[in-house]
């Protein structure tokens, strides 16, 4: 014999409160969906029939209840039966189960939450369809009773629609007070378009707010003054709206989140995955008509669809950058300024995006603050360095000897600078490495070179000990005693020399044929000839004293090219530090 299952109402609600819906204030959204729907259900068959929702909450401390009446298509005696008392059933799916189109629910289990706050429900309602009004009432443990008000005074004052009531639980009182009530029917239903009243008062209105004054509104919903205001339209899902540019300010790994509403109620408003990841400066306030909401109604249902309405939110947003960019140049550059992390990442696959960052995105560089255009049309080409230390580093002795040297050494910096390559060709933009601005530096006069290196010689262990190879050179500005840069050259050949003890002979020769530089010291002290300091290194014959200042010019370039400073860096800090102080001190007099 075939057995239906049983369902015990007190778990299935501790499952609605806990675990489908956030918070019992969903009852409230429940009820209005509800009555909304019958609304639309009645004027399906009267398109002229009236449609108003009236809440009277419960004034403060007066232990009554709540009643939501609306004049929508009501139900018959069996309706209530099957539809009412029967968990999951519900009026707004079609023969094959699929959601009908205009209503807003769908699961036949709204009407449930409304005992996450009431321990009784009591529903009067009369069809549209016609037959006498009807009586259900049901409590939280799980009984109904359904009466037929037929013929008696009472049924005759029953209008066409449904009134239902909540008596509340014990502790939940205060959700079914006015100004609880009132808070809540506004920000879930306040562009329902029928007329809902909350005690007395109309809440709803009939234009969308963002469609009269969208700036205006855009302030109100985020709190701050939007930078602009985009409208957006997918018709495919009935979507209108406006995706707000926000003001600076926000961090790019900030959680996206929109406001949506679907069939004009609010579903959250901070509801993710509606725009690409790049759009963080983006906050949509949209109004679908066929996107799914989840069961919760609280989110939306990730699917082909929500997918495709992202790529083409994202592509308005694009466009109206693009048209942006067109049309009024000082706003595009204050756009960048403001979001430039955003619309960088944007622009590594968007070639249009691309053209606009180099157009008006300002780089650092050499000669101050440039867009990539700007820098292209003085130098040619843009020779960038990909590192932020090494170009702070390079950028003062590059710019003193006539090049120009443009710092991409932030976030998709370098993606952008491939991408431009692979358009344009080679001579678009060029890594510049730090060797190659030593090359640019000039040859030391030969007697102060000499004198110098022969200084040196007696700084041996100090450089040996820094893994560093001091390089006399002549350069401006004068006032820079010395520069420290990696000398990817030894790096190189130290790893060849690696590989030369594991190779076969013949391999081993080939990979050393490859390397021309003399030392294999990681990096290089590149001693400027021209600064007095060094000037008067060369004539120093305290061995104690060129060991002492050839480390503490070392430790100084360290510092200036701010390398993260090893233990044994800090200890020849302190070393020539209180050896200098010492010394001035009259230590060594
Ligand atoms: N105010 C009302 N007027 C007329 N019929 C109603 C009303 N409230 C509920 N009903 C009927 O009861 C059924 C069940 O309502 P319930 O709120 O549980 O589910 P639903 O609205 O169908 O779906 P969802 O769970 O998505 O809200 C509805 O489909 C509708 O037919």
């Amino acid at each position: 014999m075939a057995h239906t299952f049983g369902v015990d109402l007190r778990g299935i609600i501790d499952l609605l409160s806990h675990h489908l819906y956030s918070s019992p204030r969903v009852y409230a959204r429940e009820l209005l969906q509800n009555a909304v729907d019958a609304i639309t259900a009645r004027r399906a068959l009267r398109p002229d029939a009236p449609g108003e929702v009236v809440i009277e909450p419960i004034d403060s401390g007066t232990g009554g209840t709540l009643r939501i009446s609306d004049t929508g298509i009501g139900l018959t005696e069996r309706e209530v039966h099957d539809l009412l008392s029967t968990l999951g059933r519900t009026s707004k799916r079609d023969e094959l189960g699929f959601a009908r189109q205009g209503y807003l629910g769908q699961f036949g289990v709204g009407l449930l939450s409304a005992f996450l706050v009431a321990e009784r429900i009591r529903l009067v309602s009369r069809s549209a369809k016609g037959g006498p009004a009807v009586r259900w009432t049901a409590n939280a443990a799980g009984d109904y009773e359904v009466e037929v008000l037929d013929g008696a005074g009472a049924d005759r004052e029953v209008p066409v629609g449904t009134t239902i009531e909540l008596v509340p639980n014990r502790d939940s009182e205060h959700w079914l007070e006015r100004d609880v009530v009132r808070a809540l029917v506004v920000e879930y239903g306040e562009l329902l378009p029928v007329r809902v009243v909350v005690a007395g008062e109309v809440v709803t209105s009939e234009t969308l707010p963002w469609a009269q004054d969208a700036l205006g509104y855009g302030a109100r919903v985020l709190g701050v003054q939007p930078f602009d205001a985009i409208p957006v339209e997918v018709p495919t899902v009935g979507l209108t709206g406006v995706a707000y540019v926000l003001p600076r300010g926000v961090h790019p790994g900030a959680r996206q989140s929109h406001r949506v509403y679907l069939k004009r109620m609010l579903v959250g408003d901070s509801i993710e995955g509606l725009l690409p990841e790049w759009a963080y400066f983006i906050r949509c306030v949209v109004d679908s008509s066929s996107l799914r909401p989840t069961a919760s109604r609280e989110s939306l249902y990730q699917d082909e669809t929500l997918l495709a309405v992202r790529e083409e939110l994202g592509r308005q947003v694009r466009d109206w950058l693009v048209r942006l960019d067109a049309t009024d140049p000082d706003r595009t550059s204050a756009l960048l300024d403001a979001h430039h992390l955003g619309i960088k990442s944007l622009a590594r696959v968007d070639d249009e995006m691309l053209r606009l960052v180099e157009r008006w995105l300002p780089f650092e560089t050499t000669d101050g603050g440039q867009s990539l255009r700007q820098f292209k049309r003085k130098h040619g080409s843009v020779a960038y360095v990909p590192d932020v230390d090494e170009f702070r580093q390079l950028a003062p002795v590059a710019h003193a000897q006539g090049m120009g040297l443009l710092n991409a050494g932030y976030a998709y910096d370098v993606e952008i600078m491939d991408r431009l390559v692979a358009l344009d060709g080679p001579a678009a933009a060029r890594r510049v490495a730090p060797n190659e601005v030593l090359a640019a530096l000039g040859e030391p006069e030969p007697d102060v070179e000499r004198a110098l290196r022969d200084r040196l010689a007696l700084a041996k262990d100090v450089l040996e000990r820094h893994d560093c190879e001091a390089v006399p050179r002549d350069f401006d500005p004068g006032s820079l005693p010395a520069l420290l840069v990696t000398n990817v050259e030894g790096e190189r050949k130290r790893d060849v020399e690696q590989a030369g003890e594991q190779a076969d002979p013949l391999w081993a020769e080939l990979l050393g044929s490859l390397v021309s530089s003399e030392s294999d010291a990681s990096q290089r002290l590149v001693l400027n000839c021209r600064n007095p300091l060094v000037r008067r290194l060369a004539g120093l014959n305290d061995s104690a004293l060129v060991e002492l200042t050839v480390e503490s010019l070392y430790v100084h370039a360290l510092l200036q090219a701010r390398r993260p400073m090893r233990p044994k860096d800090t200890a020849a800090l302190n070393r020539s530090f209180l050896e200098l102080l010492d010394r001035a001190v009259g230590g060594h007099s």
